[in-house]
């Protein structure tokens, strides 16, 4: 099954209000890899992200110019239901979100259920294949109907991603999915990345340098000139470049840590 899709970003702007966020970002992520978005605080990474799957447009005032398209989908098109970009489109946050209280199976297929999925054997099946996916199978398979609240940080976050892929999304875009978590939980969630991107385009928001060099294909350097300015996107290359060979001083400063 081939659900990983191209994500093509033509010129988009986002604004928030009256001001400008991010300007012209124009870049090509290829389906079944890895991008890391990077770059210094405020630049626009989770802004240009969230425009993926029109959740930018939640915030009240907030709007998109430009074009997204999702292989030959224009997501922004009047006539596209917002509604199914979402679902089509999987998102795992900062701070790991599950539904607390409800059962650990229940996270994973509420999205199969939002999609009208009733039959039990295809509910059950989900689950064990999306836990498994996310590497927990084996920490909760015997305990699935316990609340989903009453796990660990990296466990939940886990809970998270075997709650995105369920549903086998298009695109999974990340927002910075490790920060909340430990070491540990961060290499076993890094791991699980670099495994997703078999069958999904991935797009990760991180802060953490050495993070984008281990798990992603391509990197994009996103900057601002000054306080005020809108984020633009420097650089998009393959990551070994990006890390070693740089074609702009601006990313090379940036990686090298003498700005940001
Ligand atoms: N809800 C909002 N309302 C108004 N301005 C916002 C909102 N969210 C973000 N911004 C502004 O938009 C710009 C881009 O923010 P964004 O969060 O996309 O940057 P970022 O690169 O992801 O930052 P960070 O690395 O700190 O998370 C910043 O100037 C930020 O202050």
């Amino acid at each position: 099954m081939n659900m990983a899709k191209r994500v093509e970003a033509v010129d988009v702007t986002a604004y928030y209000g009256s001001f400008k966020a991010i300007d012209s970002i124009t870049m090509t992520i290829e389906p079944k890899s890895v991008t890391a978005l990077i770059g210094p605080s405020g630049c626009g990474k989770s802004t240009f992200l969230r425009s993926i799957n029109r959740m930018h447009e939640v915030t009240p005032g907030a709007k998109v110019q430009g074009k997204l398209m999702i292989d030959a989908e224009d997501i922004y098109h009047p006539r596209v239901d917002v509604t199914a970009v979402r679902r089509a489109i999987g998102m795992v946050f900062q701070r790991p979100n599950p539904f607390p209280t409800m059962s650990i199976y229940d996270n994973v297929v509420a999205g199969l259920r939002l999609n009208g999925v009733r039959k039990k054997s295809t509910l059950d099946d989900a689950a064990e294949s999306s836990l498994r996916a996310a590497h927990l199978w084996s920490e909760v398979s015997d305990r699935l109907k316990r609340p989903g609240g009453g796990l660990s940080g990296g466990q939940q976050q886990r809970l998270c991603i075997a709650r995105a892929i369920a549903v086998e999304p298009q695109v999974l875009l990340m927002d910075e999915p490790c920060s909340a978590l430990d070491p540990i939980s961060t290499l076993a969630i890094e791991d699980l990345i670099g495994e997703l991107k078999d069958r999904y385009t991935v797009v990760i928001v991180t802060h953490n340098m050495q993070q984008a060099a281990r798990v992603s294909d391509r990197t994009a350097f996103f900057s601002i000139e000054k306080t005020g300015d809108p984020g633009r996107l420097v650089e998009f290359d393959d990551t070994t470049k990006i890390f070693q060979n740089p074609g702009e001083k601006r990313t090379e400063d940036y990686i090298t840590g003498r700005f940001g």
